[in-house]
């Protein structure tokens, strides 16, 4: 039978022994274990692990041994293909950086995602997937108008089934995601907001940082929920401003700063990098 690289990632409360049996479990099926870490949480008592391992077993026995440290241990945990791209979809509204930044890293084999489609409240990025050879998907939103809102989270909805995506990436979307759509999407939306989070949430944030004289600008990636702007931070970036910088300045300067930020994130979530600890998260880079 073939080798197959694969990921498994828990999380369990922290307790002695839990490294000794994961790891027993893989080897009992003469798993080679390539990368290992793990951390325990001193303030939440969380204990976080993710081990990458080649083996020739298969599924059912590999998940029926870890089924058995899983019982023992209350582990939440998952087990992935590593060699298997994450279907994703791009949301986007009309800023095209970070929508072009992933393509092109995407049509470069360098982000382990495999973009289905691109989905807009509007059409002017409709060229930029065309080039790339992805679907666009145009679903408009009015803005203040609550039915259209609501059909237009339900089309994404449908799109996510269609595509059997796993990962949403809002990409500069720059419209507000209902409760409810939270909760379908948990874990699985990251938004790239352009400041260097807590500071400066909401709209408008270069503007807002220029009118408090900033002299560093920033981007955080973060999972998708209702608290807008509130969830957990995967990924942050700065980069040094000055007093001569005006506010449209600071916009041209933060997109290659939020395209980065983004592209690390989608990258480390799509390779099970990143674990949730409460509001936290546990990024074994
Ligand atoms: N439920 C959540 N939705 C979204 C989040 C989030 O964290 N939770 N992040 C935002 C991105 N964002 C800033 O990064 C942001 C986007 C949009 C708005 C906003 O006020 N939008 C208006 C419409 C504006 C327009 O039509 O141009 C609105 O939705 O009424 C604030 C912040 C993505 N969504």
């Amino acid at each position: 039978m073939s080798t197959r690289p694969r990921v498994l990632t828990l999380s369990c409360p922290d307790r002695p022994g839990i490294v000794h049996a994961v790891t027993g479990a893989l080897v009992a099926l003469d798993a080679n274990i390539t990368e290992s870490q793990q951390y325990g949480d001193p303030d939440t008592g969380l204990f976080c692990m993710r081990v990458a391992f080649d083996a020739t077993a298969s599924e059912e026995a590999l998940r029926a041994n870890l089924e058995v440290v899983a019982h023992r241990f209350d582990l939440d945990w998952k087990l992935s293909a590593a060699d298997e791209p994450v279907p994703t979809l791009v949301m986007c509204s009309k800023q095209g950086h970070c929508l072009n930044d992933l393509l092109f890293r995407h049509r470069s084999g360098h982000l382990p995602v495999d973009i289905r489609a691109v989905v807009s409240n509007h059409t002017d990025l409709q060229p930029l997937a065309q080039f790339y050879g992805i679907p666009f998907v145009h679903v408009p939103v009015v803005t203040g108008d609550a039915a259209s809102k609501a059909a237009g989270e339900a089309r994404l909805l449908e799109l996510v089934a269609e595509h059997g995506a796993e990962l949403v990436v809002l990409a500069r979307y720059m419209q507000v995601l209902s409760d409810d759509l939270c909760r379908s999407l948990s874990g699985r939306a990251i938004n790239i907001h352009h400041s260097f989070l807590p500071s400066f949430k909401g709209a408008r944030p270069y503007h807002q940082a220029h009118a408090r004289g900033v002299k560093i600008i920033g981007a955080t990636a973060h999972y998708v929920t209702a608290d807008l702007d509130e969830g957990p931070i995967i990924e942050q970036e700065i980069e040094r401003v000055d007093h001569r910088a005006t506010a449209s300045e600071l916009v041209r300067l933060g997109q290659d700063v939020e395209a980065r930020t983004l592209a690390r994130a989608v990258r480390w979530h799509a390779e099970q990098r990143v674990l949730l600890d409460g509001n936290r998260t546990v990024v074994f880079r």
